[in-house]
């Protein structure tokens, strides 16, 4: 997936230098990264709408769509899709599943000085204890 995503990434590069009037990258560029967070916000919504309502076809389709408005903000914003990839990959080595950080540490209490980063292990810990005879 991540390459059709990177060569999406590359055709919006490519494409928001030429005329607006025949391109829509161009016009979104043109136009500025407000117009292109709100391609970006909708997309999201009809994605939404149509999988709250079972529609698996139109998912997919919108997808395609929130992709594209997304590879194009990044443009804009100078995010390279392998910005993306290394902090999955963070993630994912951090905390087993690509998962969402918190966005703030987490104030633990005084009593607990465990940084929120080993959170799993301190939950292992536990697990192990309850299974030790
Ligand atoms: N992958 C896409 C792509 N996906 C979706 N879209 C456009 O994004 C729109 C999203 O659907 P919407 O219903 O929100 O759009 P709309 O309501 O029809 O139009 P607006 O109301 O937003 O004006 C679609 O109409 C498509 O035109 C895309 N437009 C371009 N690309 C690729 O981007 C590259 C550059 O193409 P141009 O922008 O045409 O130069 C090419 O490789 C294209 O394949």
């Amino acid at each position: 997936m991540s390459d059709s995503i990177e060569r999406l990434y590359q055709a919006v590069i490519a494409a928001k230098d030429l005329d607006p009037a025949t391109s829509r990258t161009a016009r979104l560029f043109q136009r500025g990264p407000a117009k292109m967070a709100k391609k970006l916000a909708e997309e999201a919504i009809e994605v939404v709408i149509d999988a709250v309502s079972g529609k698996s076809d139109a998912v997919i389709r919108e997808s395609a769509d929130l992709f594209y408005n997304l590879a194009v903000l990044w443009a804009s914003a100078g995010v390279k899709p392998e910005d993306v990839w290394r902090e999955m990959e963070r993630r994912e080595r951090l905390l087993g599943i690509a998962e969402k950080l918190p966005k703030s540490p987490v104030k633990l209490p005084k009593t607990a000085p465990v940084p929120v980063a080993r959170r799993r292990i301190v939950a292992l810990e536990s697990r192990l204890r309850k299974r030790q005879p």
